[in-house]
């Protein structure tokens, strides 16, 4: 099994090129579910969670085209599997994104419950309680979820959370559904944004994206397109923080600063010196990183997807910083690991409060989710000596070569066997 081996204390300076965003990706690779024609998708990161995608399209008889590894041809026109099967949904739980497009275009679909993670509970019963105001049929068997409906019919919808996954299954089923429907309390991430940016390209009538009302007029079918999927903002925010956290100057490029408000304000508050343009954002750090107090929240507020390279941050800062998890009930795995290395982090329910220390010191760790993987990476970079981070098939679930590119801009890390 890979790991990756960091060697601390080398200062970062460059550019990083960001990749495409996975959690818009995987929804809008469902999407080609929803069309005969073929949908053109560019900016499609090379991650593990991709290919998954395109294994469980390709298991429904969906063709996948990927000429090149950024650009994929997704053509629905032989779908003859209407299941997702729990050998897929188990490593990836956006696999339940091929419900709301199932079931709105063939009028049937059956998909493994996606279970707990890591980070929590998860459960999908807010895709469910949509799906059903939207007249399916569903039932729970054997760990699956079976739904029918011969025509979905708008519906009003009000979800119990802010849910982004919930948001964009509910979206994807009502574009092809009989009137109207609307989703109040709906996620405003610019994921969401995107995949409607996409649907809208393929012939769908929606409003409000963006907002916590989305408005979809049902449309009787939909088209081929091109869509270029939008730069990570998580990825990005990764790599502000490691700069940061080393007291280097990096610069992200093809990326955007206006949906990353939160974390750039908390950078700046850590003493972080940020300039931005219309698709680049650096950072420059001089000093000992001052500590932040942190709440997660759904955007616009503070991303938990970047919680734990906060964490990471607060644990070698000048200062004692509190951090409040509202979003996921156990996304705190990290804590241990990065005391591991020298960290001095107390967690009690959902608040971590972290005491800066001077250094951290290199250690054989690892984690058991993508962010948390990353802070661990993060940490490496500026501990004293080597740093072993194991179990990387989580990084490489969200993370486009991250060892490439952290040591093009300097970074001493190593995939090692
Ligand atoms: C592929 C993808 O886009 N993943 C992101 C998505 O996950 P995901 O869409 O799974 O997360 P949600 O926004 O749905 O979860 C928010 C909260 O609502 C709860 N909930 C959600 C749905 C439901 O039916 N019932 C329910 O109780 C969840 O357990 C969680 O506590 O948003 C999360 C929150 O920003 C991010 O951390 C993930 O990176
Ligand atoms: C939690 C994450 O992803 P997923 O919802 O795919 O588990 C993440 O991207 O940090």
């Amino acid at each position: 099994m890979d790991k990756l081996k960091i060697t601390g204390g080398a200062p970062l300076r460059g550019e990083i090129l960001i990749s495409g965003a996975k959690n818009a990706a995987l929804p809008i690779l469902c999407a080609g579910l929803l069309t005969a024609d073929t949908l053109r998708l560019t900016n499609v990161p090379q991650l593990r969670d991709v290919l998954t995608t395109q294994k469980l399209l390709q298991q429904m008889g969906v063709r996948v085209m990927t000429d090149n590894v950024h650009e994929f041809e997704i053509t629905a026109n032989q779908v003859d599997q209407l299941i997702a099967s729990y050998e897929l949904v188990k490593t990836m739980r956006a696999s339940v994104l091929v419900l709301g497009p199932m079931l709105a275009r063939f009028g049937e679909a059956t998909v493994s419950l996606p279970g707990g993670c890591a980070i929590g509970t998860r459960p999908v019963d807010q895709h469910i309680k949509g799906l059903a105001a939207m007249g399916a049929e569903i039932k729970i068997e054997h760990g699956y979820i079976k739904a029918k409906a011969t025509r979905l019919k708008g519906a009003r919808i009000v979800t119990d959370m802010v849910t982004v996954t919930g948001t964009e299954n509910l979206m994807m089923a009502a574009v092809l559904a009989e009137g109207v429907t609307t989703i109040e309390n709906a996620a405003r991430e610019p994921e969401v944004v995107d995949l409607a940016a996409c649907l809208t390209a393929m012939g769908a009538k929606i409003y409000g994206a963006g907002s916590d009302t989305i408005t979809i007029e049902g449309v009787d079918r939909l088209h081929g397109a091109h869509h270029r999927v939008m730069p990570d903002r998580i990825e990005t925010g990764t790599f502000l923080v490691a700069a940061a956290a080393s007291q280097s100057h990096l610069v992200m490029r093809n990326t955007r600063a206006d949906m990353l408000d939160a974390v750039l304000d908390k950078l700046k508050e850590a003493g972080a010196h940020i300039e931005a343009g219309k698709d680049w954002i650096s950072l420059d750090m001089k000093r000992r990183p001052a500590a932040v107090n942190i709440r997660t929240l759904p955007y616009p507020a503070f991303p938990t997807d970047m919680q734990a390279q906060f964490m990471m941050l607060n644990a070698i800062a000048d200062g004692t910083g509190v951090i409040t998890e509202t979003i996921f009930e156990n996304r705190f795995m990290h804590a241990p690991e990065l005391s591991r290395m020298g960290a001095d982090i107390e967690t009690s329910g959902h608040t971590a409060i972290t005491r800066g220390v001077e250094k951290l010191s290199g250690a054989t760790v690892m984690a058991t989710d993508l962010r948390a993987s990353a802070s661990l990476v993060i940490a490496g970079l500026i501990a004293e000596g080597d740093t072993i981070v194991d179990r990387i098939y989580h990084l490489d679930r969200g993370y486009e070569h991250i060892e490439r590119k952290l040591s093009a801009v300097g970074a001493q890390i190593e995939r090692i066997s």
